[in-house]
């Protein structure tokens, strides 16, 4: 388990303070995978490299497993850190080294003996699908293989936590995907905890448990991923999720709407039940989908449909009613009536 308790860390530049992290605090569980969300500046990567102590917070503590790392010095520290694997955004190999001297160089670190180096290379190796890029240099490999190696390197000494820096914001979509999957596969196996820092929903979205939403060097927001995504608290969060599942609907469309335009969600199994048809074959009110999609986080449904209904006030009342008994929220955005 990973507590961030209280931490906050000021920046001193020659003309002033600067705060990075504002007194966050966080609990991530043994095994989960953490997203950290916000825009640049908003202080992801302070936040994360306090947690390994790459930058020291200002104040506040770092708890893995019960143990202080702001209280340890020296080996100590050095020893608790090999506990917590760190990927990047632009790899940061060594290129005059070969691949597999590249991890190699974390294990003679962590001081493993030379005649276990050899076979643990090539177990990370194959863990990540590159055994045959072995000897090759870090300039011979497209960027997803660079990660790969990014990510051998990191899980050489067993940590607990893997920290991930902007990992697939420099590859693209498709790479982007299998990095992820290759990260998921990493947690599940290995049952590593995942925290990592991004400003693409897209990222969390498809690997992450839970999630927190960064402004300011503040945690403004912090759920699952689904529940954020279901209901966001706060107009930034809801920026965020718009990038992923738009609902603009266009002024011109608005402009001809006659009836009430309703936001429709369905959790969970409920979205795959017929309501929106019972609902229109029950009350005397006509329906039309604006917009619609059933998105699947962490392997559950979230339906989002905009619709406008139209008829007697009374009966869209009672339609929207009926809805709600099914299980779905209804909001109302726009009322031409
Ligand atoms: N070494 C430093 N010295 C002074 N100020 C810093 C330092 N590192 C970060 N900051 C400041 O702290 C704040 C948070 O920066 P941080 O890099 O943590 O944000 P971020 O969300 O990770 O953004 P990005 O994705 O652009 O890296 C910013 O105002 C930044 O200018």
């Amino acid at each position: 388990m990973l507590h961030i308790q209280n931490v906050t860390k000021v920046y001193q530049t020659k003309k002033k303070k600067v705060v990075g992290v504002d007194h966050v605090s966080l609990t991530i569980e043994k095994g989960e995978v953490f997203g950290i969300v916000g825009y640049s500046g908003a202080g992801k990567s302070s936040l994360l490299r306090c947690i390994n102590l790459l930058e020291r917070p200002t104040s506040g503590n770092i708890l893995v497993d019960g143990t202080d790392l702001t209280k340890l010095k020296g080996e100590n520290l050095r020893r608790a850190r090999l506990k917590i694997g760190m990927i990047f955004q632009h790899f940061y190999l060594i290129s005059q080294k070969t691949v597999g001297e590249n991890i190699e160089f974390a294990l003679k670190a962590a001081e493993m003996p030379s005649n276990r180096i050899q076979a643990r290379v090539k177990e990370l190796l194959a863990m990540v699908g590159l055994e045959e890029k072995i000897d090759v240099y870090p300039a011979q490999l497209s960027g997803g293989q660079k990660q790969r190696v990014g990510i051998a390197r990191a899980l050489a000494n067993n940590p607990s936590i893997l920290l991930c820096d902007e990992a697939t914001s420099a590859l693209d979509p498709k790479t982007t995907l299998s990095i992820l999957h290759l990260l998921k596969k990493i947690n599940r196996e290995l049952d590593i905890t995942i925290v990592l820092i991004t400003h693409e929903m897209n990222v969390v979205k498809e690997i992450c448990d839970r999630m927190c939403v960064m402004q300011d060097g503040k945690v403004i927001e912090e759920g699952s991923v689904y529940d954020i995504f279901a209901n966001p608290q706060e107009l930034l969060t809801n920026e965020f999720i718009s990038s992923v599942v738009s609902f603009n609907i266009p002024e011109v469309v608005l402009k001809e709407v006659k009836g009430q335009v309703v936001k429709i969600l369905f959790k969970g199994k409920v979205a795959g039940q017929g309501i929106i048809s019972d609902t229109i074959q029950q009350f005397n009110v006509q329906g039309n989908f604006l917009h619609g999609t059933i998105e699947y986080i962490q392997e559950q449904a979230l339906g989002i449909f905009i619709m406008e209904l139209i008829g007697q006030t009374e009966d869209i009342h009672k339609a929207i009613a009926y809805i709600e008994t099914r299980g779905a929220h209804v909001e109302v955005l726009h009322n031409a009536i």
